[in-house]
């Protein structure tokens, strides 16, 4: 596949607005596309490869093509392309149309990898929104919702929380009122996919790009399916109303939305751990006011006077739970950014010893 230089750019960048694709970006990669390569969005990520929508050189028309992502393979996962990313593809590449290089992205949700390691992995890429969906047929995780909130919150992107399954509840909004007790400044709604209820809200919030997040079997790709009008997601076969449903998305996709917009569903993720930065404070945005009314700066808000939190703590208008998992989740931060920090060192020693080396090297040939 080849471009057709007489193909008019503005025809290719309507292909791919249906993806996302603006002015703005079409401006940055002009250096790129003087270079011959094209714009392309990354729709799945397997080893080694990816699936990406371009415009059709010959009918302008948006194309999946397969293509090679070892030119822009990192040792840092983070840096590796990801579903959401725009990338510049060189189609002319050997033995298969590649990725060149990826555009800076503008937001991206990072949890830490599961299990022990503190490597982080970007689960979407430039999201201008983030839904975060939990079901109402169990009981809210309130404590897993704050972490969910933390995780948006980091990634630049706005979230919004989603309550699924609403056909299955009789006092959903009283849960509602509950969920957005621990979600400040962030707009709760409730759907059902059976039923349509709240789905036309939900599709007004999804301009831009969004990507879903949440447990397995809390609905994320029924959702999808619901926004995208189609069945591109599979959903699982049997009805689990005790959320203990098999894990069945498995890659990350990226879908076009009839409307506008595009929508990013990620496997249900079991463990959410966070990768550092200041997502915590802007999730627990009510705790960060209260510790300004502290009477010392450096409060430590456990036995100081005059410490507004204790105070709060104690006549009941902060929750010890809400409490504990702030702190529980800026510990967490607090280790990642511990690790980070002596990756960061290593690497430097590690530079460092190559630098003494060839001055060793040097030397020598100088003695001789
Ligand atoms: N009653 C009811 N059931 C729903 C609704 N939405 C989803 N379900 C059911 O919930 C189950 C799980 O739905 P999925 O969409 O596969 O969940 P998921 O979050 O994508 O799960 P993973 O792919 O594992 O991450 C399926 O049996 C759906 O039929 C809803 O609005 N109401
Ligand atoms: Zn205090």
């Amino acid at each position: 596949m080849s471009y057709d230089s007489s193909l008019d750019s503005s025809l290719l960048d309507s292909a791919l607005s249906g993806y996302g694709w603006t002015a703005a970006l079409a401006e940055d990669f002009a250096p790129l596309a003087e270079a011959g390569l094209v714009p392309a969005r990354i729709v799945r990520v397997d080893r080694g490869r990816c699936d990406a929508v371009l415009a059709d050189p010959e009918t302008g028309e948006p194309r999946t093509v397969r293509l090679d992502t070892r030119p822009v393979g990192d040792a840092d996962m983070i840096n590796c392309p990801c579903t959401g990313d725009w990338a510049a593809v060189d189609l002319g590449a050997q033995p298969m149309a590649a990725v060149a290089a990826l555009l800076p992205r503008s937001t991206a949700i990072i949890r830490k990898v599961a299990g022990k390691r503190s490597d982080g992995q970007v689960l979407a890429a430039n999201v201008d929104t983030v839904l975060i969906a939990s079901s109402l047929a169990a009981d809210p995780d309130l404590g897993r919702i704050e972490r969910f909130l933390a995780l948006a919150w980091e990634s630049g992107a706005e979230p919004v929380v989603v309550l699924t399954k609403a056909d299955l509840v009789d006092d959903a909004e009283f849960i509602r009122e509950d969920v957005e007790a621990v979600a400040p400044g962030v707009t709760v709604l409730v759907v059902s996919a059976e039923t349509g209820e709240g789905m036309d809200v939900l599709r007004a919030c999804t301009p831009g790009t969004t990507a879903l997040i949440g447990q397995s079997g809390v609905g994320k790709s029924t959702l999808t399916n619901a926004l995208a009008g189609a069945d591109v997601m599979t959903v699982q076969a049997t009805r689990t109303v005790d959320e203990k449903g098999r894990h069945t998305t498995t890659t990350r996709e990226l879908t076009a939305l009839p409307g506008g917009g595009v929508l990013i569903d990620t496997p249900g993720l079991r463990e959410v751990g966070l990768y550092g930065g200041e997502g915590v404070d802007l999730a627990f945005a009510d705790i960060a006011e209260l510790a300004e009314e502290c009477r010392f700066h450096d409060c430590g808000h456990h036995t100081e006077p005059g410490c507004a939190v204790q105070a709060a703590l104690t006549d009941g208008t902060l929750p010890q739970r809400r409490w504990d998992s702030y702190r529980k989740l800026q510990r967490e931060n607090e280790w990642i950014a511990s690790r980070s920090d002596a990756r960061l060192a290593s690497a430097r020693l590690r530079k460092w010893k190559t630098i003494t080396k060839s001055m060793r090297g040097a030397g020598s040939s100088a003695r001789r």
